[in-house]
């Protein structure tokens, strides 16, 4: 794991004044017994996507866990595995505080990423690394990641989370899937899709607020929101890997945001072209976190959605942003699920 070159403390990304993840309200509470048995039930993201082999100095080389049905290496993957690469030469008192990149070629699943990184600038407050992920000699991504000291301010503020059902009374996606399956009339098509979603081993567990609204069933409004986490167990005291996995999580289900006003279109040829991160707070990523979704824009075959990550006690961990390529063409049939 190339936290190991980060030396003991690992708590690499900003927060605004706290110095620990907050205790989660299930750590608080005895109802959380699988806390136990998921400790032994680590976090794929954290063993394999997130756990960069090191061949030198600034190269590292990334795996893949989980690749789309488009068969381009899933953007969040890269995302995340360029930001253990960065954080791997900054010292334990700098927090990631923000990263942009650009995909530039799409990633070939049939070989392993290597990770290029340079040491833009080591400044008094803050460091800068620049990551290029290389397959077959060429970028796929490019991304410039940020580091700040620790320096808390009385200038503070933030929105105000959305009020939303809790994640226990809410269904997975996995739940829902079996739910649609149940019913006898569904289409074969239909029934095959859902197989294949639910053969799927994304590394994140998703439980969407307005189930058909997240399925594009009926634009219930322009926004989606659904609760999400790691898969497994990450544990405390580790930001620095709760930025990478947030990374990760924050481009699943994002681009399609910006179909949510146009429930006549499906999309032809989607991809992320770029994607931006702010880290507000610290947070658990293992841990239940509402994504807020919304897309402001969408035009010229390119739609961009804006994100913002909200920790259950309402303080504001991560925003995103990230405009795509959007090719579209007509729904012929709409969906029966
Ligand atoms: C749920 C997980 C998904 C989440 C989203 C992701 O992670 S996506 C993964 C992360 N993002 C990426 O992988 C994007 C990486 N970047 C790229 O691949 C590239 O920069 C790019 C494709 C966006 C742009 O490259 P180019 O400008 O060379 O390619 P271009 O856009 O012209 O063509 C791309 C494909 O679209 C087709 N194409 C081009 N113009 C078209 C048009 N007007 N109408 C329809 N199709 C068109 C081309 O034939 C080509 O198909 P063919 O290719 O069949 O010839």
């Amino acid at each position: 794991m190339v936290e190991r070159e980060m030396g003991g403390s690992t708590d690499n990304c900003n927060h605004s004044g706290d110095t620990e993840p907050p205790k989660s309200p299930e750590d608080e509470s005895s109802e959380r017994p699988e806390a136990q048995c998921t400790q032994d039930l680590k976090s794929v993201l954290i063993t394999s996507v997130l756990n960069l082999e090191k061949l030198d100095v600034d190269l590292y080389r990334g795996t893949h866990h989980w690749v789309p049905r488009s068969q381009r290496l899933f953007g969040g993957q890269i995302v995340g595995q360029a930001l253990v690469a960065a954080a791997a030469s900054v010292s334990d008192n700098l927090y990631a505080h923000s990263l942009h990149c650009y995909f530039v070629r799409a990633g070939d699943p049939k070989v392993p990423v290597l990770y290029q990184v340079d040491r833009t600038r080591d400044g008094r407050s803050f460091t800068v690394r620049s990551v290029r992920a290389i397959q077959h000699g060429q970028p796929i991504l490019i991304c410039q990641a940020s580091f700040h000291m620790l320096q808390p301010s009385p200038l503070q503020h933030q929105f105000t989370m959305p009020v939303v059902p809790q994640p226990e009374d809410l269904l997975t996606v996995e739940e829902l899937i079996h739910r649609y399956l149940s019913k006898p009339d569904l289409a074969k098509k239909s029934r095959q899709g859902l197989n294949k979603l639910l053969a799927n081993e994304v590394p994140i567990e998703i439980k969407p607020v307005h189930p058909p609204h997240f399925y594009r069933l009926s634009a219930v409004e322009l926004r989606k929101l659904f609760w999400v986490r790691a898969r497994g167990y990450i544990g405390e005291g580790n930001m620095k890997l709760h930025c990478c996995v947030a990374a990760y999580v924050s481009d699943y289900a994002f681009l399609g945001t910006a179909l949510l006003p146009h429930p006549n279109y499906r999309a032809q040829f989607s991809a992320s072209l770029d994607h931006a991160m702010w880290f507000h707070n610290t947070f658990r990523s293992d841990e239940w976190m509402l994504y807020e979704c919304e897309s402001p824009w969408a035009g010229g075959s390119r739609g961009l959605v804006q994100g913002r990550l909200w920790r259950r006690d309402g303080v504001l961990a991560a925003s995103c942003s990230q405009e795509g390529v959007l090719r579209v063409k007509p729904v012929t049939e709409p969906s029966k699920l």
